[in-house]
């Protein structure tokens, strides 16, 4: 190679100049006049840029010896194109797709040379320079839910397998033969297993995600209890939560005994109905020691989650990516992308009014609603013949029930808590009609290097890389403001929720890492206005929670307490039994394969 560049042919353009630099490969065509736009319109060749980002690079690869095309211009196309024999090697890309800016698609460059040893060069130093490339996993575990949404889990990961072999990525892949599966697998996996992984994959739905994220985080992850309001809790009557006073919070300590009593495998008690506790086989668990070390905690700086969307709503795939596209998901992982997220950390003390008091701690993604969305899920268990299409009929089913729910909730009032709507005594009898709020915010959208999540995770990181865990200290000077009535709905939402039926989620400013949850209090309203707010979720730019019934907060901690008796509540989709729960928001508790939505 001489300074300034060698001379390759590149499929389609004929020679070029190639040269590397630091970030990437630049490419000057040697006769431009004869390269034509409409090359690169074909299928899996990326338009000619000047430049290719090692960053965007997935792979290289060595070809055997074959036919490399000439430029690929109207004068070739009428007579014939000049193809010459070479030695070739790829590098695989990613480019955009014409239609829309952001779906990621493989592309790849065939580069050729008379000479073997050049080819054999290029590919070494290119290779070198990918492996440079920090961040990249070289081992996966990936779970495959064959029965996700219409049954598309097999077939999306034989789709985006062939990335990944091409990538030289180590991928143990397990097909999930029951709801609990994921779980069970994670839980028992030793330390030592899951740091010689880079991640773990789901190729499912946000339900196949809660799972991981449970069996990743329920023995390994060691924080307090959220805090809870004065008055509330079980502190002196359960002797395995130690008391904590902090700040004028209370706080309790999860222990050996509370801390992971239950998902599926480990429940040794178990009053629930949820679908996954009753197929999986309940088994002794190792209880894990507040005095072991652990090999993997977290927050840490290394480990990532991944999702391939293959499920019936894909609302965290569809916040993080802004895509519902399994092939960039999957180009997401093998380039290595990185955000943190946060994670509602979600203890219920009891899960209905006459069971005794056990906490139980179980973590949510993106969402735990009560009232209307619990029992959509709950109804909606009734009609799994029907598919993805059961959340439809259930939600019409439950929605003319217009049930309500007599319930209080207490959340944590912060400098950032300002009231996002009409302040809960505006309206008591919710029979208000609907009327904008004067005083909302301007919208900060969550998307690609967002400003507001940097700041947040940035100001947590210790020398070592790991994430020092914040959710613990929660602001300086908290207040506790109570909210009591009839509810049809409370929710959280963590991040923003879209999903195709609501194009802006359900919270359209909610950010990925920022520390907060929003809470949205859904107070009893005549239907027809309850009607036209659910309505607005699924126009894009409306503001469905403008309406004076509805109260927005944005909170890091609340806590919520009924005395129905089949209180139950829906964790990223899953359901939770569960009647007296603390909910917090544990910032940027782990690492996605994404790199926020680009919307
Ligand atoms: N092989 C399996 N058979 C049955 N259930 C499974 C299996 N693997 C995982 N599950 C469970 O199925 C539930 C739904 O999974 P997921 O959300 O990934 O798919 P989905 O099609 O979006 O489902 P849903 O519409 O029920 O949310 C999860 O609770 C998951 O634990």
């Amino acid at each position: 190679m001489q300074d300034g560049g060698e001379v390759l042919f590149l499929d389609g353009v004929g020679e070029v100049v190639v040269s590397i630099g630091r970030s990437g490969l630049s490419l000057q065509p040697l006769h431009p006049e004869l390269v034509s736009s409409c090359w690169s319109s074909i299928t899996l060749q990326p338009k000619l840029d000047n430049k290719i980002k090692f960053s965007d690079v997935y792979a290289v690869e060595l070809l055997d010896k074959g036919l490399i095309c000439g430029p690929w211009n109207t004068r070739t196309a009428i007579q014939g194109k000049k193809n010459i024999e070479m030695h070739r090697f790829v590098v695989h890309g990613i480019t955009r797709t014409r239609k829309r800016p952001s779906p990621w698609v493989p592309c790849e460059y065939i580069f050729g040379h008379k000479d073997l040893k050049t080819c054999k060069n290029w590919f070494e130093r290119l290779m070198a320079c990918i492996n440079n490339e920090g961040d990249r996993p070289k081992s996966l575990m990936v779970f495959v839910h064959p029965l996700c949404g219409k049954g598309r889990g097999v077939k999306n990961w034989e789709i985006v397998a062939p990335l990944f072999d091409r990538a030289k990525i180590k991928t143990k892949v397990i097909v999930t033969n029951r709801a609990g599966h994921a779980y069970d697998t994670l839980v028992s996996l030793s330390d030592i297993e899951l740091k010689a992984l880079d991640g773990v994959v789901a190729v499912g739905g946000d339900g196949l995600f809660n799972e991981i994220l449970n069996g990743i985080l329920s023995s390994r992850y060691k924080a307090s209890y959220p805090p809870t309001p004065e008055g509330f809790g079980y502190f002196g009557s359960n002797e395995n939560c130690e008391e904590q006073t902090r700040s004028g919070l209370n706080c309790s300590m999860p222990t050996p005994d509370s801390a992971n009593t239950t998902f599926p495998g480990n429940s040794t008690k178990c009053d629930d109905h949820e679908p996954l506790l009753s197929t999986s086989q309940p088994r002794g668990l190792e209880i894990p020691s507040l005095k072991q070390d652990h090999l993997v905690p977290f927050p840490n700086d290394w480990f990532r989650l991944g999702i391939i969307p293959s499920g019936s709503t894909d609302a965290i795939v569809l916040s993080t990516t802004g895509e519902r596209d399994p092939v960039s998901s999957a180009l997401l992982i093998i380039l290595g992308r990185r955000m943190s997220l946060d994670i509602a950390q979600v203890v219920r003390w009891k899960s209905s009014p006459t069971a005794e008091v056990l906490p139980t701690v179980r973590y949510a993604a993106s969402f735990a609603g009560y009232g209307f969305y619990g029992e959509v899920i709950r109804e909606s268990e009734n009609y799994r013949w029907m598919g993805p299409a059961r959340y439809d009929f259930s939600g019409t089913m439950v929605f003319l029930k217009h049930r309500s729910y007599e319930a209080k909730v207490a959340f944590l009032e912060t400098p950032n808590t300002n009231p996002l709507t009409a302040s809960a005594e505006d309206d008591v009898t919710g029979a208000q009609p609907l009327q904008s709020c004067q005083r909302r915010p301007r919208k900060i959208i969550c998307r690609t290097n967002c400003f507001v999540c940097k700041e947040a995770s940035t100001s947590g990181k210790n020398s070592e890389g790991e994430v020092a865990d914040s959710s613990r200290t929660i602001c300086e000077n908290p207040k506790w403001v109570w909210s009591k009535g009839r509810f049809l709905s409370v929710g959280a939402a963590v991040i923003s929720c879209r999903n195709e039926r609501a194009p802006d989620g359900l919270v359209a400013d909610a950010h990925l890492s920022d520390g907060f949850l929003h809470l949205l209090l859904i107070r009893d309203c005549p239907l027809p206005l309850y009607l036209w707010h659910l309505t607005q979720f699924t126009k894009k730019g409306s503001d469905p929670l403008s309406f004076k019934f509805v109260e927005h907060h944005k909170t890091p901690a609340f806590t919520f307490i009924s005395s129905h008796d089949e209180s139950v509540w829906n964790l990223d989709g899953e359901i939770f039994q569960a009647c007296e729960v603390s909910v917090q928001a544990c910032r940027g508790l782990v690492n996605l394969f994404a790199s926020g939505p680009e919307v």
